[in-house]
């Protein structure tokens, strides 16, 4: 397959061969030669990227590529090292932010910035008191924003009672207010399920039609190919090719992308044995704020080798039951057994070091010391293990332990960083969550914890992780798959429960399972036949599109369509509802 880079009309791409992009009209961003470098790394090296005004241009490239310091560029945070940037035609130096959004630029972040126990209208005005004061008259145009791009945002609702899909649009809604006509996602797509995946493009539609030009980051390949208009692919810091998406398969942009064809993570064999390696028995959580119990009478086992999907709505209470398996909460009642021993009442050191593996929802948060090197990162968590400790009574940090280990983390889980010394918050953010499986799997845990192990990571990393899931399953690792991402619940899980305002409702067989049932039973709705007659037919269809005979694709299979029939009204994904 040849590799393009092309910002000219080009014709005459061979059959089968990606189409290359043709550009239109004005664009909205130019950037040329755009070289960035960090200490032993070069990030960026001489890009060239074009947008046009009023399309949606999505940005692909495997973990480390240098998509988010391009992006970062693009809004002031980072400087380039050479290289210009045009916006709306004009030579523009963007020193900082304030530049950037001066300019028309705006960037949603996947780290969302909103303050909790502020309202959205509070949110959205913060710094930029300004523009339309913090009254009515800004109540009004966050009204009016919301109105025009179909956004759903109430003023005066708690961001604190809202879900993750209303909090990206707050995002959205706060820089169209500060006049941004150039919109930057950062993997929009990551923290959403897929209902809500649907309606941000809905959303991205909308801003289009009005004018305006989103540029966004993705490892979705399918979801990248279904809302945009151009592809740019990044690899090791540069452009290598521009694609038109109608143009370009799954595979192809995977190859372009990381070399190698998508991944699968459809199991083989089951590995599932008669033996619980973790069981919680009727857990219950009460809210300390006095509303719905956060955790209602929740009972499940895992096998020793068997993986336990839960599949859900960002803030149904997965969140809550992880914290109460590794100890980080105490249920109001009930008890959770590792093997046969009770380990309610045991500390998170207690319980790690009798061999429950932690991969946290959020890395920056709770997975994470982003000042600290790698090799004291490695060491998080498993602080007490004989590698990482010496002295009398272990009460040393054994450097030299801990760093032969971060080594072979780095080389088997492939953490691509310039040494194990630099900081964990300089690594891409893929390549952070590899070294956060690494630490994790390398310990041999009896059961896992994984609340979305493979967000952020780029396809070719996450078959890798599949991978090592997979193979610590056939020596009888047990196996609890928190995931907003369907593909990966139902290739990889035994069997899938869905949580549902704090209630484990349902099982299902990962096999039998549609789509649409899933979606139904995550938002409470219950499909109607007719429904579930067009779902079939649309599975039917894109799993054709999606799955030539040559293809191991699965990108599709079970993807952003996933209970788009479910009853909206009964999702969590509007303000006001589950969080
Ligand atoms: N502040 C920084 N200091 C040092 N190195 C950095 C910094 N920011 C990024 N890098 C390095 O630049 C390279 C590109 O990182 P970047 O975050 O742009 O990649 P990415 O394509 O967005 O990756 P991912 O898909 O994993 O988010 C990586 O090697 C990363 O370690």
């Amino acid at each position: 397959m040849c590799v393009i880079v092309s910002n000219a009309p080009v014709t005459g791409d061979k059959p089968g061969e990606p189409a290359r992009a043709v550009h239109h009209g004005a664009p909205a961003v130019r950037l040329e030669g755009i070289t960035k470098r960090f200490p032993g790394v070069v990030a960026n090296k001489d890009i060239s990227l074009t947008v046009d005004k009023g399309t949606v241009h999505a940005i692909v490239g495997e973990n480390g590529a240098g998509k988010s310091t391009l992006m970062k560029i693009l809004y002031g945070v980072q400087q380039p090292d050479e290289g210009t940037i045009e916006v709306d035609g004009k030579v523009r130096q963007l020193r900082s932010p304030s530049d950037a959004i001066a300019a028309g630029i705006g960037m949603v972040f996947q780290h969302f910035q909103l303050a909790d126990n502020l309202t959205v209208l509070e949110n959205v005005v913060l710094g930029a008191e300004k523009l339309h004061g913090i009254g009515d008259a800004a109540r009004a145009k966050i009204r009016e924003i919301s109105g025009a791009y179909g956004l759903d945002v109430r003023p005066d609702a708690l961001v604190a009672d809202l879900g993750v899909g209303a909090r990206q649009r707050i995002e959205i809604l706060k820089v169209l207010y500060r006049g941004a006509r150039i919109i930057i996602l950062d993997e929009p797509t990551a923290v959403l399920v897929p209902q809500e995946v649907d309606e941000l493009f809905d959303n991205l539609r909308e801003l289009k039609s009005e004018g305006l030009t989103v540029v966004f980051i993705s490892h979705k390949l399918d979801e990248v190919l279904k809302v945009a208009d151009a592809i740019t692919v990044i690899r090791r810091g540069t452009t290598v090719a521009e694609v038109d998406p109608t143009g370009v398969t799954p595979r192809q942009l995977a190859e372009l992308m990381v070399g190698s064809e998508l991944p699968s993570p459809s199991t083989e064999e089951s590995t599932v044995t008669q033996t619980p390696a973790l069981t919680a028995e009727h857990i219950s959580l009460a809210d300390p704020a006095g509303g719905r119990a956060l955790l209602e009478d929740v009972s499940l086992t895992i096998h020793a080798g068997e993986i336990v999907g839960i599949a859900g709505v960002e803030g149904n209470g997965q969140a809550e039951l992880v914290e109460v398996i590794m100890g980080i909460r105490e249920p109001s009642s009930g008890r959770i057994l590792l093997g046969d021993v009770d380990i309610s009442d045991w500390e998170v050191r207690e319980i790690r070091e009798a061999g429950i593996g932690y991969i946290p929802e959020d890395r920056h948060r709770h997975g994470l010391l982003l000042e600290a090197p790698l090799w004291e990162n490695v060491i998080l968590g498993h602080q007490t293990e004989a590698v990482n400790v010496s002295g009398p009574g272990g009460i040393l940090v054994n450097a030299s332990g801990a760093k032969r280990e971060t080594e072979t983390i780095v080389e088997e889980y492939d953490v691509r960083t310039p040494s194990i010394n630099v900081t964990s918050g300089s690594l891409s953010g893929g390549n952070q969550q590899k070294l956060i499986i690494g630490r994790e799997m390398r310990r041999n845990p009896r059961v896992l914890v994984a609340a979305h192990p493979t967000r952020g990571v780029d396809v070719g990393a996450q078959a890798a992780i599949w991978d090592h899931i997979k193979a610590a399953r056939r020596n009888g690792l047990g196996v609890l798959l928190i995931s907003a991402d369907l593909e990966e619940l139902v290739g990889l899980s035994d069997t899938i429960r869905v949580i549902l305002r704090g209630s484990l409702s349902g099982e299902f067989d990962p096999d039998q399972v549609t789509r649409e049932e899933l979606g139904a039973a995550m938002t409470g709705a219950q499909p109607t036949p007719a429904e579930k007659a067009t779902d079939a037919a649309t599975d039917a269809a894109t799993d054709a599109a999606a799955h030539p005979a040559t293809s191991t694709a699965t990108g599709t299979a079970v993807g952003p369509d996933a209970g788009t029939t479910a009853d909206p009204d009964a999702g969590a994904t509007h303000e006001g509802e589950t969080r």
